[in-house]
């Protein structure tokens, strides 16, 4: 049996070399945030002569990368990227995640926009028949908090204010237990048109492109 953090690592490995193909010296990298992406950084590091930079979606990520002897390139001055590295909190078979457990969803979905392929890489653990069972974080303005939460308790859900948090971007998490998500694109949709609300962890309207997810019984298995 593997650990957890085993797993882990062998994802981060299935995404090195799906990414691999894809770098040249002009290349620049997308790099997520949590543990799992931790990993995909440390790959990185060690392929350090084979790619240009990376964008990361965290300054936690940034400073591992630059750490690594990476270059770190802000996301304006980037106009073509082959590929994002992430990990995710929940995801479907339709590839469908939900992200935003280490609150840095906002910029994860940035940098996942440019990007013209998502790899999710995690253990088997997060693969999921229906989403929701994570709570679902929200990035909200502060000033917006109470009315974001009254309009998700309205949608049916528990929102549970992340305290002693800030978002990179000077913002608060709400985190929503207890939705029922049947159709996440509506609900991606419902809750971005809600005031006060940055950004929710539902990746349904643009969804990853590829799943790596490392289990005991079935080695890495991928998805897309
Ligand atoms: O969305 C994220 C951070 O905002 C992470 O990708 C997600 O929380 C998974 O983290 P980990 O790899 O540590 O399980």
């Amino acid at each position: 049996m593997f650990s957890q953090q085993e797993l882990k690592q062998q994802a981060a490995d299935a995404a090195m070399a799906l990414v691999l193909p894809m770098l040249d010296s002009q290349a620049i990298v997308g790099v997520g945030t949590g543990s799992t992406a931790d990993l995909f950084i440390d790959s990185l590091i060690r392929h350090a002569d084979r790619f240009y930079a990376a964008v990361a979606s965290s300054e936690r990520s940034a400073q591992r990368l630059i750490a690594g002897g990476i270059r770190v390139v802000d996301l304006n001055a980037v106009t073509f990227m082959p590929v994002y590295v992430d990990g995710a909190d929940e995801i479907n078979l339709q590839l469908e995640m939900i992200k935003g457990g280490g609150g840095a969803l906002t910029r994860e979905k940035i940098v996942a926009s440019v990007a013209e392929k998502f790899i999710c890489i995690a253990d088997g653990s997060k693969l999921v028949n229906q989403l929701g069972s994570f709570p679902l974080p929200l990035e909200v303005i502060p000033m917006a908090r109470e009315s974001v939460a009254r309009a998700l308790i309205a949608l049916g859900g528990r929102p549970i204010p992340r305290t002693g948090f800030v978002t990179d971007n000077g913002n608060e998490i709400l985190d929503i237990h207890e939705l029922t998500i049947v159709d996440a694109k509506a609900l991606e949709t419902a809750i971005n048109n809600i005031p006060g609300v940055v950004c929710n962890g539902l990746f349904a309207l643009k969804a990853a492109d590829v799943a790596l997810l490392a289990t005991n019984d079935k080695g890495v298995y991928r998805i897309g």
